[in-house]
């Protein structure tokens, strides 16, 4: 394929317009494959610029509630439409920036058009219900209305969908948006931004303001005009995100970490579960919310499950993700990188054996960026920090179990409870797994990763505010209820 090579600037977009940041300064996007190549530059803003921005969706708010549901949908369709055609150039931009495969970006940025289209179409479906009054005189019902404007603040490992399953409900409810995307993936992030404007959204109902996590998204938690703050990333900045919104009254929703289990029970289809295995934990470097980290199994079939999993994590290609045939690119940057090197580290230091893997990759041709091998650990037990926390990269937890029980028991034990996948051909333990399974999201002879755009999303204990993302679901954050009584 041909890469574009050309270094651009891009700015922040607000009202309509694309502008520098007032103080005109710029950060550059790295190639995590090839550090040494800038992908582009992007504002480095600042709070005024954040105040600009909220006051232009502020100012844009009340024409944008006031079209019709159908009319708003009518807008996301041209901005899928915009978006479908330059699939290849922004999943490029995606592959250059954050490292995922070409393939991997490419059906991510595809997701990102039928995102679009699914909220282009809740344009067209119910939003209340009509409920019956004890008064045989009046009529009773609900409606919806928007929060106002809504702050998204997103991470750089689904650059495209996740802004867009964000912003996409947040518009067709009827709210306006301030974006802030993650630093790392910023310019994939004015790409996904240029395709609403070419879709001529009115003045004012999106826009974009880069710069870092401390001002533009500290500044969105405490900006009093913003009236709901939509998040994903670390556990840490969702925690202040949510305390911070609390605190001023603005409704809040936060997607955070997983820690999430594969069980395979005595009965599973072994070839099934050691692929599901590697895709869900390994694909996209491991960094996914939604990845599988512990790997959980029946001690009847633990050494040869282990050994299927080890040969071919062996035969996993590791490299630019621009490239013909490479499986798994870099982690996202250096410092992505250093944070699994350390779990590494600390996985080899608390006891665990390190069957393969487990190196930074400094082979000629990828020792300019941030590589590491596939890695795969036997014997962890719960109390280890790598069973523990969240590691973000393409590291696996080999745990032994007696019985179905103890299987259950031991993915429970985490402080997430994001996805979790079991393989089994019992339906009894299929069913004990749903039933007693602490996790938003369990699947069945399915890998931990994967999530379908109409279906609910989001996670219980620490992976998320309670609330769900995605679907119908998302009605609920991005508006609130009136319950409506008339008497005539
Ligand atoms: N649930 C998920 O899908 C994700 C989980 N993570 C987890 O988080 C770890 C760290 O990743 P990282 O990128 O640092 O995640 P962060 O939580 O720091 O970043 C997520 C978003 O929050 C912004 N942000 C950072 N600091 C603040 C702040 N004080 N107030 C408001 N917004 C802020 C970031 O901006 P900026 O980019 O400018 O810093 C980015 O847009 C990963 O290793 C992984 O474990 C990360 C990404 C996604
Ligand atoms: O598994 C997926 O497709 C979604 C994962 C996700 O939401 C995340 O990593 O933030």
């Amino acid at each position: 394929m041909t890469v574009n090579t050309e270094i651009k600037t891009y700015m922040n977009y607000i009202n309509g317009k694309w502008q520098s940041s007032s103080t005109n300064e710029v950060q550059a996007s790295i190639n995590p494959a090839q550090k040494n190549e800038i992908v582009g530059y992007t504002p480095k803003s600042t709070k005024e610029d954040l105040d600009d921005a909220v006051t232009s969706a502020k100012n844009a708010q009340a024409a944008w509630r006031k079209l019709s549901a159908p009319a708003r949908g009518k807008y996301l369709y041209k901005v899928a439409n915009v978006l479908e055609s330059r699939i290849e150039e922004v999943a490029e931009t995606m592959t250059r920036e954050m490292g995922k495969t070409f393939q991997e970006a490419k059906g991510e940025t595809a997701r990102g058009v039928a995102i679009l289209r699914y909220y282009a179409g809740e344009g067209m479906r119910k939003t209340g219900d009509v409920i019956p009054s004890t008064d045989n005189e009046a009529f009773m019902f609900t409606s919806r209305t928007p929060l106002g404007v809504v702050g998204v603040i997103t991470p750089w490992n689904f650059p495209v969908a996740i802004p867009i399953w964000k912003m996409a409900p947040a518009l067709i409810y009827g709210n306006t948006v301030v974006l802030k995307p993650a630093t790392e993936t910023a310019v994939t992030a004015a790409k996904v931004i240029e395709c609403f404007h070419k879709a001529g959204l009115p003045t004012g109902v999106i826009n974009m303001v880069t710069g870092s996590g401390g001002v533009i998204g500290q500044g969105i938690i405490d900006h009093p005009d913003i009236n709901g703050i939509t998040f994903t990333g670390s556990d840490n900045v969702g925690k202040q995100v949510g305390q911070g919104a609390l605190a001023r009254g603005a409704k809040y929703q936060l997607e955070m970490g997983g820690k999430n289990p594969v069980i395979v029970a005595k009965d599973a289809d072994l070839d099934l579960a050691v692929d599901a295995t590697i895709s869900g934990g390994l694909r996209s470097t491991g960094q996914k919310c939604t990845a599988t980290s512990r790997v959980i199994v029946d001690s009847t079939v633990y050494d040869e499950f282990k050994e299927k999993l080890v040969a071919k994590v062996k035969e996993i290609k590791v490299g630019d993700g621009l490239e013909e045939g490479i499986w798994m690119g870099p982690c996202s940057s250096e410092n992505q990188l250093n944070t699994v090197l350390s779990y590494i580290e600390k996985g080899k230091n608390e006891g665990a054996e390190l069957l393969v893997g487990g190196n930074r990759i400094t082979a000629e041709g990828l020792d300019k960026g941030c590589f590491v091998e596939p890695t795969v650990f036997d014997g962890v037990t719960t109390d280890m920090t790598i069973a523990q926390e969240e590691i973000f990269g393409p590291v696996l937890a080999l745990m032994k179990v007696d019985n179905m029980e103890q299987a259950i028991d031991l993915a429970n034990d985490v402080e997430f409870g994001l996805s979790a996948s079991i393989f089994t051909s019992n339906i009894q333990n299929m069913l004990d797994f749903v039933d007693d399974m602490e996790a938003g999201l369990v699947r069945i002879n399915a890998e931990s990763a994967g999530v379908e755009l109409q279906a609910p999303f989001g996670g219980m204990k620490k992976s998320s505010s309670l609330s769900r993302e995605q679907g119908q679901a998302a009605i609920e954050f991005f508006t609130n209820i009136k319950t409506v009584f008339v008497k005539g």
